[in-house]
């Protein structure tokens, strides 16, 4: 499973938690103005917006999981197994693989708005990147600097682009039942709540943080959105980059994913690989993983992004513990 938020603090934070159960081997990836990108079905892109983020490189091309643009866009794409539905090649459409999906918003669009003209006229088609590396079923997240999100979804019913008020996202059901779902928790608060349950009978508030007894904690995809939405709705906004983006992966670290609780297979569990964080505005690409708790930085705007070849930095995995005697 996977949970991706956007957070406001003066600056945007945009980002994911990639939760699997095998590490497919990404890399921070930067793709400068001048990588001509190919589309299956649609026509080359030799110029666009630079390009950073968590990415796979097959055959040079980049197989974006998460990233956000020089413009300050941010994408992420998630699971969606079940609903996600994609459709053969349509005459008249904007023709766009999943795997295309990423690099093709984030090469053109400058805002949320542009993203979704950029899908007004979009079929995503069913073409698997090679044999080996058939179409996954995602669902994306797109997000940007002014707060703005919407959430896209391909299924049998068609391509739905949904605004995204609560600027979360993690996998199954489809996005309005999601939403739907925060209504449950409607009474779920920082404060400890008043007894409205049984007025005359004495329910002693026993300990703190009793307004959130019923937040949910499990690793299961509803759990993890109304616990993100939460946390997230009640960050404190810091006052320097450091402690904002301390701050966001406080967030997405409400909802990891330790070893051992989610058990996809028989003694095979999905954990959160990484997390990642971008200061949408600076292009400061942030990211941990599960192995080393150190955040860790690249800086898009430090490389020449009029290049025309892949950038790419290894993921630092190893822990460093910081010796004190
Ligand atoms: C499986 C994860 C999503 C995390 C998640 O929700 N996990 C587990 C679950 O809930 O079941 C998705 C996110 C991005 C996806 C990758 C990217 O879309 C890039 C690439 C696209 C190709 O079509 C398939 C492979 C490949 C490399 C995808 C494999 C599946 C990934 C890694």
């Amino acid at each position: 499973m996977c949970t991706s938020v956007i957070y406001t603090a003066g600056d945007y934070y945009f980002g994911r938690n990639l939760d699997l159960e095998v590490n497919l081997g990404q890399e921070v990836v930067i793709t400068p103005r001048n990588k001509t990108l190919e589309f299956r079905e649609m026509p080359n892109l030799e110029h666009h917006y630079a390009i950073i983020g968590m990415s796979i490189v097959r055959d040079d091309y980049p197989l974006y999981f998460d990233g956000v643009n020089e413009k300050g866009v941010g994408m992420a794409g998630l699971n969606f197994d079940g609903p996600a539905h994609y459709f053969p090649v349509q005459e008249g459409k904007d023709n766009i693989a999943s795997f295309e999906l990423v690099p093709y918003i984030l090469a053109a669009a400058s805002s949320v708005a542009e993203a979704k003209k950029l899908l007004s006229n979009a079929n995503i088609a069913n073409i698997n990147f090679s044999d080996k590396l058939q179409a996954a079923p995602l669902h994306w997240i797109i997000a940007d600097k002014t707060g703005a999100s919407v959430t896209v979804e391909s299924t049998a019913k068609g391509l739905n682009v949904y605004d995204n008020p609560v600027g979360v996202l993690t996998n199954n059901p489809e996005f309005p039942r999601q939403l739907l779902n925060l209504s449950n928790y409607r009474s779920v608060a920082p404060a400890n709540p008043a007894n409205v349950f049984a007025p005359n009978v004495d329910l002693p508030v026993y300990s703190r943080g009793l307004g959130t007894h019923f937040l949910p904690g499990g690793m299961d995809s509803e759990s993890r959105f109304v616990k993100a939405t939460f946390t997230k709705m009640h960050a404190p906004v810091g006052n320097s980059e450091v402690e904002n983006i301390t701050n966001y992966f406080h967030i997405l670290q409400s909802v990891e994913q330790q070893k051992g609780l989610d058990e996809v297979a028989p003694n095979t569990f999905e954990y959160t690989i990484y997390s990642d964080g971008s200061n949408l505005k600076k292009g400061i690409f942030y990211y941990k993983t599960y192995e080393n708790s150190q955040i860790n930085a690249v800086d898009m705007h430090k490389e020449d992004l009029e290049a025309s070849e892949l950038i790419t930095y290894p993921v630092q995995n190893k822990q460093i513990i910081n010796q004190q005697n």
